[in-house]
C-alpha cells in the first residue's frame, strides 16, 4: 500500500507520503459508517447509479475507498525512468468523430445541451508505477496530483480540477470548462466560455440545494490558468453550507463538469456513447482533514491500472458548435503531458 500526494494538498510545496492506517472500501455512499480525521478517500463515477438512480455499465472498482492516515513524510522523489507503450483505445479517431456528431445531432433535437464525452488510451507500462506519476507530474504540476497503490491496483492522478473544498461552512467548487493550447485563443473564444457558463450555473444549481439561501457566489468567471502543457478556464462558485460531506457529495455528483448538461440525461447518455467503464476516472478523490474541512478533486487526467497495464482516460465538452476535428485534438492535448508518442 502506498499513498503518495503532491504538496499542494498540505498547502505545501513537495511530495508527501502517508503512512496508511488501514484501507476500507464500501459499495455506496450510504454504507459509509465514519471517516477518520484525517483519511484519504476516492470516489468512483460508478457512484451516479446511486446519486441519479441510474443503471449504468457495472464497475469492476471498489465505489468507496476510504484510506486512514496516521501521519505524513515528506519525500524526495528519485523516478526512474519509465515508458508508455500505446496497446489500443476504446473509440479510434473515426469513432470518437462519429460520438461528437452524435452529440450534435442530440442537442439538436433537445434532448441534451452539453456532454463530456470521453475516450481510453490503454497501455503497457515498462518501468514502476509510482516513477510514472513522477514523470507525469514534472511533465505537468498540478495541484492535485496523487498516487495510489492499494496492492490490487493503482490510481496516478494529475488533476487541476477542485471539484469540492470545504473549510468551516464555506463550499466551493471551481469547474473547468475550456483548454486550448494558445492563450489568446481561449481568451476570445466565445464558445469555451458558453461551455463554462453552462456547467457553472449546474455547479450553482448543486450546491444551491445544500446551500444557505441567498449564499451562493461566483467569484470568478472564465478565469484562466496556464500549466505546462495547455491552458484551463474556470470559473468559481462558492456557497455556505453545514451539511455534510456525504450529504454535499449526494446532492452533487457526479460533477456537472464531466458529464453535462442536463446531468441525468447525460450520464445515461454517455453509458450508451462510450463503450468504456469511466471507473475511477471522472468521480472524485481527496484528502479530508475533519470534520468540517476537505478538499475533493476530480479526477481528470488519471490513469488507473495493475502491475504493467494501465489506462489512461481524456474527454472533452461536447456542444452544438463543436467542431469533431477540433474536439480530438483537444482530447490529444489532455493526453500530452501523461504520454508523447
Ligand atoms: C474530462 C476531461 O476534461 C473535462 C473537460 C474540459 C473541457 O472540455 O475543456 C476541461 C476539464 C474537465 O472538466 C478530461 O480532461 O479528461
Amino acid at each position: 500500500m502506498q499513498l503518495v500526494l503532491s504538496g499542494n494538498w498540505l498547502v505545501k510545496k513537495g511530495f508527501y507520503e502517508a503512512e496508511i492506517e488501514d484501507i476500507k472500501l464500501y459499495n455506496s455512499l450510504d454504507s459509509i459508517k465514519e471517516i477518520p480525521p484525517l483519511s484519504f478517500a476516492v470516489f468512483s463515477y460508478h457512484l451516479a447509479t446511486h446519486t441519479l438512480e441510474l443503471n449504468i455499465k457495472e464497475s469492476e472498482l471498489p465505489p468507496v475507498l476510504i484510506a486512514k492516515i496516521k501521519k505524513f513524510k515528506k519525500l524526495a522523489p528519485k523516478p526512474k525512468k519509465t515508458k508508455l507503450i500505446l496497446k489500443g483505445k476504446s473509440l479510434n479517431d473515426d469513432e470518437f468523430k462519429a460520438g461528437v456528431l452524435k452529440i450534435r445531432s442530440l442537442i439538436e433535437d433537445g434532448t441534451v445541451y452539453q456532454i463530456n464525452l470521453t475516450n481510453r488510451f490503454d497501455f503497457e507500462l515498462c518501468g514502476d508505477p509510482v516513477s510514472l506519476f513522477f514523470n507525469f507530474y514534472k511533465n505537468q504540476p498540478v495541484p492535485y496530483g496523487f498516487f495510489l497503490d492499494t496492492g490490487s491496483f493503482f490510481v496516478i492522478s494529475g488533476s487541476m480540477e477542485l471539484f469540492l473544498e470545504k473549510t468551516g461552512n464555506k463550499l466551493i467548487s471551481k469547474p473547468i470548462k475550456g483548454t486550448s493550447k494558445y492563450l489568446k485563443f481561449l481568451q476570445n473564444s466565445e464558445k469555451d466560455k458558453a461551455e463554462n457558463l453552462m456547467i457553472t450555473d449546474m455547479m450553482r444549481n448543486d450546491i444551491g440545494r445544500i446551500a444557505h439561501i441567498g449564499s451562493i457566489k461566483v467569484p470568478e468567471l472564465f478565469k484562466i490558468t496556464k500549466y505546462r502543457t495547455l491552458y484551463q478556464m474556470h470559473s468559481t462558485v462558492e456557497g455556505q453550507t453545514d451539511k455534510s460531506m456525504i450529504e454535499i457529495i449526494k446532492q452533487t455528483f457526479p460533477p456537472a463538469s464531466v458529464t453535462g448538461a442536463p446531468k441525468r440525461k447525460t450520464v445515461e447518455m454517455i453509458d450508451t456513447l462510450e463503450p468504456h467503464n469511466r471507473e475511477y476516472y471522472c468521480g472524485c478523490a481527496g484528502l479530508i482533514k475533519n470534520e468540517t474541512d476537505f478538499t475533493l478533486s476530480i479526477l481528470i487526467r488519471t490513469a488507473i491500472g495493475s502491475k504493467n497495464a494501465l489506462s489512461y482516460y481524456a474527454g472533452c465538452g461536447i456542444v452544438w458548435d463543436s467542431d469533431p476535428e477540433s474536439e480530438l485534438n483537444e482530447l490529444h492535448l489532455k493526453v500530452k503531458a501523461f504520454y508523447e508518442k
